[in-house]
């Protein structure tokens, strides 16, 4: 079990706290969306309020990516959600940071740079190696404590979320322990379970298949977009050259096989798409997989109608569902139809659970709500859906014993 904000006597205590503010970014370079900020609201106002002095730390975008910029806009955006100043400081660990945090009055709030500005924290170490990196060795000794509410990095290894928890006193916020709990108690979710996996990531989506079907924790696996689209080729379906190029070019062809046997091993509890939908004079037309592939080599977008049907049905009857990544192109308003209708009608399941940023701000733009859970989590949420460890969680576990007395 891990130490949560109950757990810690704020007042008067300099915290680091690990936020997973990684958001889309807009042309001019500044925050483009703000859902994951809001997320992180409660834990940072309720540190607040209880007196603490808080250091913001966080990662945006990967080096050499569009996305890969610095926290400014994420602080001004934060100042406004969080109705105080939250200072902005370009530096993350060099002496001029460590005096401003030291510096940091009962209450008060600075975002510090992008820790991936810095090298190391885009490897992954063991723990140990982790705290004798460069930014836990230089921020470490003027902070007194470490909070991680970073779920939807959990499932990285690095300094920030592995170091820290090391050397200091280490708590889940709020963010963290609302998403152990639903996500961390999977085994107890009722029967029958269902997983939905769909999007794009089709070796992640395999490995999941895979895991919760070995551990008999799904009696049903359905599977949609590219995901779906991979399994009806492993499944000796020609679909066409637009939609095989298409996975040839993301690097998932050698997945083929890899669905096929598990077709093999699991094929009873595999649910795949029945039809299909493409593009046709510029409308949505749909195809049954035994009429592929399309006469025109149109690329397969979404799931069609009797796959809908056919997996509302296995829905009905399941006590859990947990989803991850969209039915088709939902981007596109002919090709979103897989995804909402599907979506929806999982909503009416005892438990439904939804993993996956993208997945949760396609939602949101669909207008599709009424789930139990919807995680903050994309690649992290998959991994606890397999019953895995996240290292981040495991550090904060076996973090330091030392503990201090919470508030009174
Ligand atoms: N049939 C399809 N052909 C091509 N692209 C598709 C198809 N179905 C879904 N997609 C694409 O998959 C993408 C989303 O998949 P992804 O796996 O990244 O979702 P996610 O799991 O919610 O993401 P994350 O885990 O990062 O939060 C969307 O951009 C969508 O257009
Ligand atoms: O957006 C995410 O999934 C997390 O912030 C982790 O980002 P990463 O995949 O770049 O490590």
């Amino acid at each position: 079990m891990t130490d949560t904000l109950d757990d810690l006597a704020v007042e008067g205590t300099t915290v680091g706290v690990r936020v997973d503010i990684n958001s889309p970014i807009g042309d001019d370079g500044t925050l483009a969306d703000d859902a994951r900020l809001r997320a992180h609201v409660d834990t940072l106002s309720e540190l607040l309020d209880r007196g603490g002095r808080v250091a913001v730390l966080a990662h945006q975008g990967r080096p050499g990516g569009d996305d890969f910029v610095s926290l400014e806009s994420h602080a001004d955006r934060l100042s406004e959600l969080l109705g105080q100043p939250v200072d902005y400081v370009d530096v993350t660990f060099s002496g001029a940071a460590r005096e401003i945090v030291d510096d940091l009055d009962d209450g008060d709030c600075v975002v510090l740079e992008n820790t991936r500005f810095y090298s190391e924290e885009y490897m992954e170490f063991e723990p140990e190696r982790a705290a004798r990196t460069h930014l836990v060795e230089g921020l470490a000794p003027v902070l007194d404590a470490y909070v991680n509410d970073a779920f939807a990095a959990a499932h990285r290894s690095q300094p920030s979320l592995v170091g820290f928890p090391t050397v200091l006193p280490g708590y889940a916020g709020r963010v963290m322990e609302s998403e152990l709990d639903v996500l961390g108690s999977i085994e107890e979710t009722p029967e029958p379970r269902v997983y939905v996996l769909g999007g794009a990531k089709v070796t992640d989506s395999i490995d999941v298949a895979w895991s919760v079907l070995e551990k008999g924790l799904a009696d049903h696996v359905l599977t949609a977009g590219v995901v779906g689209n991979v399994f009806l080729i492993a499944d000796g379906v020609d679909l066409g050259d637009a939609s095989s190029d298409f996975i040839y070019d993301q690097g998932y062809w050698d997945e083929i096989d890899r669905a096929a046997d598990l077709l093999d091993a699991y094929g009873e509890q595999v649910a795949l798409p029945r039809d299909v939908a493409v593009e046709r004079d510029g409308e949505r037309h749909e195809i049954g997989v035994n009429a592929l592939p399309p006469k025109n080599d149109e690329a397969a977008m979404d799931i069609g109608s009797s796959t809908l049907a056919y997996y509302e049905r296995l829905l009905e009857d399941a006590g859990t569902v947990i989803l991850n990544g969209p039915a088709g192109v939902f981007e596109e308003d002919a090709f979103a139809r897989g995804t909402r209708q599907l979506y929806e009608a999982a909503t009416d399941v005892e438990t439904s659970i939804v993993g996956g940023g993208d997945t949760a701000s396609a939602l949101r733009r669909l207008g599709v709500e009424g789930f139990s859970h919807v995680s903050t989590g994309g690649g992290a949420a998959l991994r606890m859906l397999t019953a895995e460890p996240l290292p981040a969680v495991t550090a904060l576990e076996n973090g330091p014993s030392q503990r201090q007395p919470a508030d009174d």
